[in-house]
């Protein structure tokens, strides 16, 4: 049994022949684990989650689901691996206006062709703090709130790995709180794995390890961290090579 929940082992990614967004990253994030990802802007993070979850294929190397490598995979078996294994939550909360908050939450049934579970959608719903609120909605509720019902739909299928990117761009302070300890709960009481992109220090100290990427690469990394060393380590990566004189 792996004990890794994603591992990449020397993934590159070039778009073009130019553009080299990964340079060879060899990474394992644990079963279990709440992994933030973070760098400057073009330092290669969403290229890191979406080749780590299977939505985009890398050039070189190899990245591992559990037990399963990716890149053996024809289209349709890493469209149900993706379906099976892993859940998504983006910073647009993609959720369809004309459903109502259960519908969202139903749809990854329905888009898998399976029979819902109505008893546990409730019950993920009451987990995600929106059990009143299952006939409302999207525009009926806060971004806050629309963020919950986003979670509720990745969890849904009772995923292995949650991929996150910028899960918090678009919420203030207090809301993105609310979504970060909401994440920081699955991890806690469910065991599943978190792995989230994020621009802020703040978010990134919610997880339990944070990953600095700089010019597709991994650069460093922090365990257990608060805002202020994170925000340290982001500021030294943006800092000029010292020139040789
Ligand atoms: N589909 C694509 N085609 C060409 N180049 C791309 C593509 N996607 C990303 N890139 C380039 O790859 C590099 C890494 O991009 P990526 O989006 O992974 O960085 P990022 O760290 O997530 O950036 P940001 O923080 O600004 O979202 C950038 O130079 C970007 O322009």
């Amino acid at each position: 049994m792996a004990t890794h929940a994603v591992r990449l082992n020397a993934v590159t990614k070039t778009y073009g022949r130019k553009v080299h967004a990964l340079r060879g990253v060899t990474v394992d994030l644990p079963q279990g684990g709440f992994t933030a990802v973070m760098g400057p802007s073009g330092s290669g993070k969403s290229t890191f989650l979406h080749c780590a979850a299977g939505l985009d294929t890398p050039t070189s190397g190899t990245v591992h689901i559990g037990d399963v490598e990716l890149s053996r995979m024809n289209e349709t078996q890493l469209t149900e691996l993706r379906r099976d294994k892993a859940g998504f939550v983006f910073q647009a909360f993609n959720l369809i206006p004309s459903l109502t908050v259960t519908d969202n939450v139903l749809l990854p049934f329905r888009l898998a062709g399976t029979r819902p579970d109505h008893a546990w959608v409730a019950e993920v719903l009451g987990r995600v703090g929106l059990g009143d609120r299952a006939g409302h909605r999207p525009s009926q509720l806060s971004g806050g709130q629309q963020q919950r019902v986003a979670i509720a739909r990745a969890l849904v299928t009772r995923p292995e790995v949650v991929f996150a990117d910028e899960p918090t761009g678009a919420l203030d302070t207090q809301t993105a709180a609310e979504v970060l300890t909401l994440l920081r709960q699955v991890v806690n009481s469910t065991g599943q794995t978190v792995v989230m992109v994020t621009h802020d220090p703040l978010a990134a100290s919610y997880a339990d390890r944070v990953l600095f990427l700089a010019q597709g690469m991994l650069v460093d990394e922090v365990y257990g961290a608060g805002p202020n060393a994170i925000a340290q380590r982001m500021t030294a990566l943006g800092r000029p090579r010292a020139v040789p004189c």
